[in-house]
């Protein structure tokens, strides 16, 4: 599991170690040099001879990239320090000199102009602009400098290390603003930062290693990703005495004449997550039967639901269901998965085990519903506030699908996972992440009406799954939805072990 903190969360435990006289900033800047090493060994066999650039702000994040360009240059490396503001943190610029780094100043637009060859010509570049005291997107002639690499070929392009995060993001909220230099590797300090996990930022920050700098961070963290060794822990594993309704019912009101492979690739999200028995009501019986023997059609009890995917708003049949099941499932304390065609069903306030399962446009629909003038765009710019939002209008607890898939529960519980490789944008997808997702719901039914953040981590953990389905299914290649399916059983084995 990896917890990230916000800015104000990071100073304030830099705080007593920095009263105290702890060198923070050599922690960081030594750690800082040891990465960048590695990736000039990694990149070129050495690191002497290897070249440098550093692009240094006004703060203590150029001051801790000038302190790491002083000890890779005590190791053979040319480096370059860029300074682009009138203010540089004055020991890491003395640091640097004394190790006789080579100092240029790109104060204006046409001397950053000017380095642009200098730079492109860097085996790596480290990013030191911005840091956690960087507000909106990078201003000045530091921005020309992030322009010109980022317009670079990527074959072309020096490798870059981020120092600390990206310039220019959101650090808190995971936004973007104007130009950022994607980072290969991002080396961060004291804690992992909310933008590094949150998309659309933490797309820039390639691979990231957090470094410790011995900091206490205490409270809730602000945003978290489940590892593939958390899902042992969240997976309902049935015990030696388990009969298939200790294991979970889940009804499934999903699909319709029009659409019945949603319902079809449902059941089989929810079979292949392991579920103990399945429910169907809908039009698609037959097919659901076809493909799934072992489902039954029909009303019964259960102990969750997932209710929209495949129904269309014209199906006024399937939605009288749904609406019926959503009911039900409020009046009973059952958790229920609210996906598409049943989003607009939801009434005003739901308890978080009602967990609403929208893409952005979907997202943007909802909040649209309730008052809020909000765009597609508006929600892929800042998912995790409009997840946030979403939440906090509806009480539900909210999983926003994407590249980077954003769950928010209540008491500030929030998840990034990023586990599927692109090619699980595949129509279908969605509706057997709703399968699984309402499989570990019937699981620990329960448990997750009565624990209030419960739902937000077994949605997390359910996008988890299914992303590593979605490798099983076919490792570095495309993937249909029902291969993603199929691949449920093999890839939750593989968790359990893990
Ligand atoms: N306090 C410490 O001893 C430690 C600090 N650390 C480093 O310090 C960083 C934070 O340092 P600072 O608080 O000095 O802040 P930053 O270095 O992140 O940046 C603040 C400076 O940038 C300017 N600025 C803000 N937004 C801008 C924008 N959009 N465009 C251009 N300029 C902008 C501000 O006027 C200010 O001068 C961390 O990210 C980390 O790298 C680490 O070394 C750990 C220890
Ligand atoms: N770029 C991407 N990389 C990885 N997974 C993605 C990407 N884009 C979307 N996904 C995932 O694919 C699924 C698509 O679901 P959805 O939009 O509901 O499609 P459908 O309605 O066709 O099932 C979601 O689980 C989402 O998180
Ligand atoms: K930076």
């Amino acid at each position: 599991m990896l917890h990230s903190w916000d800015a104000a969360a990071v100073r304030a435990a830099e705080q007593p170690l920095l009263a105290a006289g702890v060198p923070l900033m050599g922690r960081a800047a030594f750690a800082l040099a040891t990465h960048v090493a590695r990736v000039l060994r990694d990149a070129r066999g050495r690191v002497g001879g290897s070249r440098v650039a550093l692009l240094v702000g006004s703060g203590n994040n150029g001051g801790d990239t000038l302190h790491a360009g002083a000890l890779l240059a005590r190791r053979g490396v040319q480096v370059t320090a860029v300074l682009t503001a009138a203010r540089t943190h004055a020991g890491g610029l003395e640091a640097l000199r004394a190790a006789h780094g080579r100092v240029v100043t790109a104060l204006d637009d046409a001397a950053a102009e000017a380095l642009a060859g200098d730079l492109a010509r860097a085996d790596v570049v480290l990013d030191g602009l911005l840091g956690i005291g960087g507000r909106g997107g990078v201003r000045g002639p530091g921005a020309r400098l992030v322009a010109q690499l980022a317009a670079l070929d990527a074959g072309a392009r020096p490798l870059v290390v981020a120092v600390d995060v990206p310039s220019g993001v959101g650090v808190d909220d995971g936004t973007r603003t104007g130009d950022v230099l994607d980072a290969d590797l991002t080396v961060t300090f004291g804690a992992c930062k909310p933008a590094l996990l949150l998309p659309p930022a933490a797309a820039a920050a390639g691979r990231v290693e957090v470094v410790d700098l011995g900091l206490h961070l205490t409270g809730r963290p602000a945003v978290v990703r489940l590892a593939a060794a958390d899902v042992a822990g969240l997976w309902p594993v049935p015990g030696r005495d388990a009969h298939k309704y200790v294991r979970g019912v889940l009804g499934v009101v999903a699909g319709s004449a029009r659409y019945p492979g949603a319902a079809v690739l449902q059941v089989s999200g929810a079979i292949g997550a392991g579920v103990g028995m399945v429910r169907y009501q809908g039009a698609a019986g037959p097919q659901v039967l076809a493909a799934h023997p072992e489902v039954v059609v029909g009303e019964g009890r259960v102990q969750a639901w997932v209710l929209g995917s495949g129904v269309a708003p014209d199906d006024d049949e399937q939605r009288a269901r749904a609406r019926d099941a959503l009911e039900h499932a409020l009046a009973h304390g059952e958790p229920a998965v609210v996906d598409a065609g049943a989003l607009d069903l939801l009434p005003d306030r739901v308890p978080p085990h009602v967990v609403l399962t929208p893409h952005a446009g979907e997202l943007a629909a909802l909040l649209r519903d309730r008052g809020a003038d909000v765009t597609r765009a508006d929600v892929e710019a800042a998912p995790w506030a409009h997840a946030r939002r979403a939440h906090e209008l509806t009480g539900a607890t909210v999983l926003l699908k994407g590249g980077t898939t954003v769950v928010v529960g209540p008491h500030g519980a929030s998840y990034a996972q990023a586990d599927g490789p692109p090619w699980l944008a595949t129509a279908g997808a969605g509706d057997v992440l709703g399968g699984v997702l309402g499989a570990l719901l019937a699981g620990r039914a329960s448990q997750a009406a009565a624990e209030p953040t419960l739902p937000a981590a077994l949605a997390a953990a359910a996008a988890l799954v299914h992303g590593r389905a979605a490798h099983h299914a076919n490792p570095g290649g495309p993937v249909s939805a029902g291969g993603v399916a199929a691949a449920l059983p093999g890839a939750v084995a593989g968790l359990l072990r893990a």
